[in-house]
């Protein structure tokens, strides 16, 4: 599974917590870290448009990361996850950048998924995003990371 992004982390808390996350799931959680596009709004939502698609395996299962998704809770997305992992493809989560996702990537998503309706910075949707694989990942395998349900 892979993370296709926009931006480059660089170093700071934002990549401490990426690598966290994504360290510990399995199979792999892989990064691919794709330039931010100059120009005006729409050119550089084109722009990265053509950059994550480029990016994107034909045989992906790919998930835009988008505000206006589906908005699973964390044992539906974790159940949601294991269907699409089970399926074979590789799965694909596309984060856009500052100006957010193109119709074009949108148009291509196998799904598409909101972290909520708050607006994260992309580098935060990203570690927000490991976080959550990670816990249906230990959902999945009965893992007691995550505790359902109120105490
Ligand atoms: C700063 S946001 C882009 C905001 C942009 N104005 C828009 O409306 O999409 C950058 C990226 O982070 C991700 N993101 C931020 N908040 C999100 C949320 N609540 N749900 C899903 N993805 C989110 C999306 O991939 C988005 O393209």
């Amino acid at each position: 599974m892979r993370i296709i992004a926009v931006g480059r982390i660089g170093r700071g808390p934002e990549a401490e917590l990426f690598a966290r996350y994504a360290g510990r799931v399995r199979p792999a959680l892989q990064l691919t870290e794709l330039a931010e596009a100059r120009g005006s709004t729409g050119e550089i939502r084109r722009r990265e448009a053509e950059a994550l698609l480029a990016a994107l395996p034909a045989s992906a299962f790919a998930v835009a990361l988008d505000l206006g998704g589906s908005m699973p809770d964390t044992e539906a997305f974790a159940a949601q996850f294991g269907r699409w992992l089970e399926a074979g493809r590789p799965v694909c989560f596309l984060i856009g950048g500052a100006e957010g996702l193109d119709r074009a990537v949108l148009d291509r998503a196998d799904a598409v998924l909101s972290l909520g309706r708050l607006t994260w910075p992309h580098m935060l949707a990203r570690v927000m995003l490991a976080e959550q694989i990670f816990r249906a990942r230990a959902i999945a395998a009965g893992h007691p990371y995550h505790r359902a349900g109120r105490p």
